[in-house]
């Protein structure tokens, strides 16, 4: 089906368009009182991640409630640990828990590479549903974990500051850690091809804890797996966001994928120059600038619309919004977006 608005698209690609594309990464969620009002009926984070009609309902409220130029789909990176054998636990106010972590050679054996149309159908229905609701009126981004951030949380069992049994890991047993990483890739990219086949237009990466690897490591158990990914996702563009990898931007010119994100500690010139001019760049506002009052708002956003330059640019935060945003704050970003980049 033809879309009524393909900014994103056309930005991720280079091409030229009217305005710069804004959407905002975590825009399905606590932010719209819409979102919770859905979330307290049900037992719970999972039921409405699992529930494709109510999956697709959140989706598209921000599509409704914020004017933005994307959709993406209601679910979460860790869905994929789960189909691999690895359950978790979403707490209230503390976030995800994996009663089960990977610890042992006997472990990493028992994780297996999961079938998305056997253990990840409801993500996959959840897409067909949306793509059918929103009607072409936006694309719909499909994600999901890089294999480093999501060998992270199956190690370590739950977020952390230092992430160090995931990191140990890589220093103890490389070669074991190779092979969960491998299982996770491969389920990765049949799980991101599913996702395109059922109908999502454009697949984002998110590499959130990028950022605590030294470079080589980064190099030899992130950046490789995520380049094997990139090459296997064909037919739409890939977005890669690896949160604090500034040293890997060079890098990143080389992967075969359109979008690079950029969080609000890169600075977006020398983002430019280590990426080339071949890619298109998201992001980057820090996501603290919300809390601004409106012409402050106003005035960041236009500040980063003016470092970013009119081309090969996706306007978005450097991060995800937190969670006690004002949505009128996120409204006034993406109508400044608008107006102040029509061209
Ligand atoms: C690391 C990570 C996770 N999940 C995700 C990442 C990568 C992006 C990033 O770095 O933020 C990705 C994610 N999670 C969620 C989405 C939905 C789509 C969207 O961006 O709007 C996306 C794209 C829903 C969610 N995922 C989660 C919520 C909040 C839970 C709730 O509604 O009760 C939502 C809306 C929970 C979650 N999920 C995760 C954590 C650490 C938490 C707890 C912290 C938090 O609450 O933000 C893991």
């Amino acid at each position: 089906m033809q879309l009524k608005n393909d900014l994103l698209l056309r930005a991720a690609m280079g091409q030229p368009t009217e305005r710069t594309p804004v959407w905002l990464m975590r825009q399905a969620g606590r932010i719209l009182p819409e979102y919770r009002a859905v979330r307290e009926r049900l037992s719970g984070f999972k039921e409405l991640v699992e529930t494709p009609e109510l999956a697709a309902e959140v989706t598209i409220q921000p599509v409704d409630l914020l004017d933005v130029d994307a959709a993406i789909i209601f679910s979460d990176i860790l869905v994929v640990p789960e189909a691999m054998g690895c359950t978790y636990e979403m707490i209230e106010k503390r976030g995800p828990i994996f009663p089960n972590t990977i610890k042992t050679a006997a472990d990493i054996e028992n994780v297996r590479v999961a079938d998305p149309y056997e253990h990840l159908n409801y993500v996959l229905e959840a897409i067909k549903v949306t793509k059918r609701e929103l009607n072409g009126r936006v694309p719909l981004i499909g994600f999901a974990g890089a294999p480093w951030t999501i060998f992270a949380y199956m190690v370590e069992g739950s977020g952390s500051k230092t992430f160090s049994k995931a990191r140990k890991m890589l220093y103890e047993a490389p070669e074991l850690s190779h092979k969960l990483l491998r299982k996770i890739t491969d389920t990765t990219i049949a799980y991101l091809k599913a996702q395109v086949e059922a109908g999502a237009n454009l697949m984002q990466v998110f590499d959130s804890w990028a950022g605590i690897l030294p470079p080589a490591h980064y190099k030899e158990f992130s950046y490789r797996y995520i380049a094997e990914i990139c090459q296997a996702i064909q037919g739409v563009p890939v977005t890669v966001f690896a949160k604090g990898a500034f040293f890997s931007l060079a890098d990143f010119s080389q992967l075969d994928c359109q979008v690079i994100g950029l969080d609000w500690n890169m600075d977006v010139n020398n983002a430019r120059a280590a990426v080339g001019p071949n890619k298109t760049l998201q992001g980057n506002l820090d996501p603290c600038a919300l809390y601004n009052d409106f012409a402050g708002v106003k005035r960041e956003t236009i500040k980063m619309l003016e470092t970013f330059g009119p081309n090969r640019h996706i306007a978005n935060l450097g991060h995800g919004v937190y969670p006690d945003t004002d949505p009128e704050k996120v409204k006034c970003f993406i109508q400044t977006v608008k107006e102040y980049s029509h061209r």
